[in-house]
């Protein structure tokens, strides 16, 4: 059986792909609509949609309906019931992350195997992602702390889980890639997957900031980029950007994703609260300040970050760097006003 032009059955095909022709390659698609208009397929569909729009079918020789086969068994490992972590987060950030990949000055920076392996990548990123943090895994000593040794205990499930499921039937969707192009494509999945371990933040900006600086120094140019481990880091900063893009993105997207990350999070500090466990920073719904946790969040974290990639790929990424500076003031704003109430 063919499958359907956007790899998901829908009512809404015309109105999709209207939304496709005009916003895939758009900084601010509203990806909660996509969710609605595929028929809650979101990650499949955007998933199709790229790998067609820059021909990954034919350049790979994949097969549409092990495409489709693969990521909607992807998918449905996403748990639907997680406010945040589910199956529109992972179409969030690979659409962004594909959106980044057009950057000019990353024109020719990227061979196709990288590409495929970046969207790849940022498709599984989250998979049965369990809606609580790596932490309280740890603290309550579940059987993926045991597994994993307590190390990048999430990012580690993540990939083993999408590799695992390209062993089921009809789901091998790298069966024609060589066996050469099919280990690079692992090796450099595992590589960027593992990066969106929040522990490792600190070092991938050193090293960004560091690249940007000798950058800098040599012309300005980022094609240089010879070896693994320079267009690795490239590649890591990019999804990691990615998935921390919430609050660049157009201000009604950005509080749709605040709002469910705090669900998430109180969940889980509803969760500690009843183990009698300590309640994680921003977890608990009683005392937390969602405005000032986002206005920090941004200053020590997001704003940093966007700024080294911003300077990577002057100036491709300026008009998302001043989204998320006009974002910081309103959640600064917010935070003042509802401080000021709350003094009366
Ligand atoms: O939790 C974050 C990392 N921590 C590290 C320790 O300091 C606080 C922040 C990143 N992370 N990891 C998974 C999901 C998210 C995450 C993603 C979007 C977030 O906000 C918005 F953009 F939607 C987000 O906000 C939290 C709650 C208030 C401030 C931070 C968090
Ligand atoms: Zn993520």
């Amino acid at each position: 059986p063919i499958p359907p032009r956007l790899g998901v059955e829908t009512p809404h095909a015309d109105e999709l792909s209207v939304l496709f022709n005009e916003s895939l390659d758009k900084w601010g698609i509203d990806i909660f609509r996509v969710d609605q208009l595929s028929n809650q397929h979101p990650l499949v569909t955007v998933v199709f949609s790229i790998f067609e729009k820059r021909d990954f079918l034919s350049k790979f020789r994949l097969h549409p309906s092990t495409l489709v086969n693969y990521f909607t068994g992807i998918e449905e490992h996403y748990k639907k019931d997680n406010p945040y972590h589910n199956a529109v987060h992972a179409a969030d950030v690979t659409q962004s992350t594909h959106v980044l990949l057009n950057a000019a000055s990353l024109v020719n920076v990227f061979s196709d195997l990288e590409i495929l392996a970046s969207i790849f990548a940022c498709a599984i990123h989250d998979v049965n992602h369990p809606g609580v943090t790596n932490q309280f895994l740890i603290n309550t000593e579940n059987e993926l702390a045991i597994m994993y040794n307590d190390m990048s205990v999430l990012e580690n499930h993540h990939c083993a889980v999408a590799f695992k499921l390209l062993q089921e039937p009809n789901c091998n969707i790298l069966k024609h890639l060589d066996d050469s192009q099919r280990k690079q494509l692992r090796k450099m999945v595992i590589d960027m997957v593992l990066a969106t371990d929040m522990s490792k933040h600190m070092s991938l900006l050193a090293d960004l900031k560091t690249m940007v600086e000798t950058k800098k120094v040599a012309g300005g140019c980022l094609l240089k980029l010879d070896n693994y481990s320079e267009k690795m880091q490239i590649m890591q900063n990019m999804v990691h950007c990615a998935d921390l893009s919430n609050p660049a993105k157009p201000l009604p997207l950005s509080t749709q994703w605040v709002t469910r990350v705090m669900e998430e999070f109180f969940n889980q500090g509803d969760r500690e609260k009843a183990l009698g466990l300590p309640v994680s920073p921003m977890c608990c719904r009683e005392t937390a300040n969602i405005e000032k946790s986002q206005v920090s969040f941004i200053d020590f974290i997001v704003h940093p970050l966007w700024e080294a990639w911003t300077e990577l790929v002057h100036p491709d990424a300026e008009h998302i760097l001043s989204t998320l500076e006009q974002n910081r003031d309103h959640y600064s704003e917010l935070s003042a006003t509802r401080e000021a109430e709350e003094q009366q």
